[in-house]
């Protein structure tokens, strides 16, 4: 049976289908330009142009205590994510955290339990549509990884064009589901198997392996540690070199390698918000999802 997707009406201003063509023209005026310094300020994403790179823009996230991605935090990247596309003036984004030690806890485990199906079922349109953002971004995007970044933040950190993780064996990044009792759905799969490739991707999502960061760079699910103290100039070298090439030639090329794995849930958008929906209201899940929640809290004692 099919599920009413009700959702909230900015979440629903925000959330439109996907069809972006690299190069086509965006039809959205131009965010924050007049004034000589663009700054998309929202409570939970700070956004400012990078003073040192024409056209390139830094992203900290700033949900703290974890940068949980909570509905409210993923509708406000996704609406400064918009606003840098729309604006011709940038090229290139450098996603990096505003807390200390943490990149992102990943999805908002508050967002999936003891929630209604219309509530997940928005939930988990949220997280597609961020995910396909910054995916299919006609903006080189650098992820400079000040932190830990398990589950969704690791997923995120996949979606980046370029990972620069900081050399602190706590920070450390994968895809961890299922140490919760979840299981990562297939488009998490999917960009994980094309990052580190088939047989490093079946242990690592079978193991939950969260990989320290020479481990991690070992597997190639990053491409760079570096001391903590040079993520963000290592992030700008990199950008550097990656503005250096033509924008429509590197747009076409991502595409033509992104869109085969973003056009498996494109196809399916509907019917894995069901899936997800369904998973997420079993008893069973509910009960793993507590137990994990009462860990978290345990630990600090
Ligand atoms: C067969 C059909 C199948 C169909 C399948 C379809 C779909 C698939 C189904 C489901 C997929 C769902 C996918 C989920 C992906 C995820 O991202 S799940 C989240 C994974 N994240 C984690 O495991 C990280 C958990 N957190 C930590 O390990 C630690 O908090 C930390 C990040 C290492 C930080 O540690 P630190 O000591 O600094 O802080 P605290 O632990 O004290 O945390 C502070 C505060 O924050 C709360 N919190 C932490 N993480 C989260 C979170 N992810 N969500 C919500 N809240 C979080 C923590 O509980 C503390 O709260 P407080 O006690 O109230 O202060």
């Amino acid at each position: 049976m099919a599920l009413t997707v009700g959702l909230r009406p900015l979440t629903r201003a925000l959330l439109r289908p996907w069809a972006r063509v690299p190069g086509a023209a965006l039809g959205r005026p131009a965010a924050g330009s007049g004034d000589g310094v663009r700054c998309f300020g929202s409570p939970r994403v700070l956004v400012e142009p990078d003073p040192a790179a024409v056209g390139v823009a830094v992203m900290k996230m700033r949900n703290p205590p974890v940068n949980s991605l909570s509905l409210e935090f993923l509708t406000e990247l996704l609406i400064s994510l918009e606003k840098l596309e729309n604006d011709k003036t940038f090229r290139g984004i450098i996603i990096t955290s505003d807390c200390p030690g943490i990149f992102s806890a990943g999805l908002d485990l508050l967002e999936m339990y003891g929630r209604d199906p219309a509530h997940c079922a928005e939930y988990w349109k949220a997280v597609q549509e961020l995910w396909l953002r910054v995916y299919l971004s006609n903006l080189v995007v650098i992820g400079a990884i000040n932190g830990i970044s398990p589950a969704g933040g690791c997923l995120l950190s996949l979606s980046c064009d370029y990972r620069v993780l900081a050399n602190n064996p706590k920070y450390a990044i994968g895809l961890n589901e299922t140490l919760l009792g979840i299981i990562a759905p297939f488009w998490f799969k999917d960009v994980l198997v094309n990052t580190i490739g088939h047989r490093a991707a079946e242990r690592a999502l079978q193991l939950g392996f969260l990989f320290p960061p020479s481990d991690a760079l070992q597997v190639g699910i990053v491409d760079q540690v570096v001391p903590e103290d040079q993520v963000q100039s290592t992030a700008r070298s990199v950008m550097a070199q990656w503005l250096a090439i033509p924008d429509h030639a590197r747009q076409l090329t991502k595409n033509l390698v992104r869109k085969p794995t973003a056009d498996r849930l494109l196809q399916q958008r509907d019917a894995d918000i069901q899936n997800f929906v369904r998973f997420i209201s079993r008893d069973s899940i509910q009960k793993s999802l507590h137990v994990y929640l009462e860990k978290l809290k345990q630990k600090k004692g």
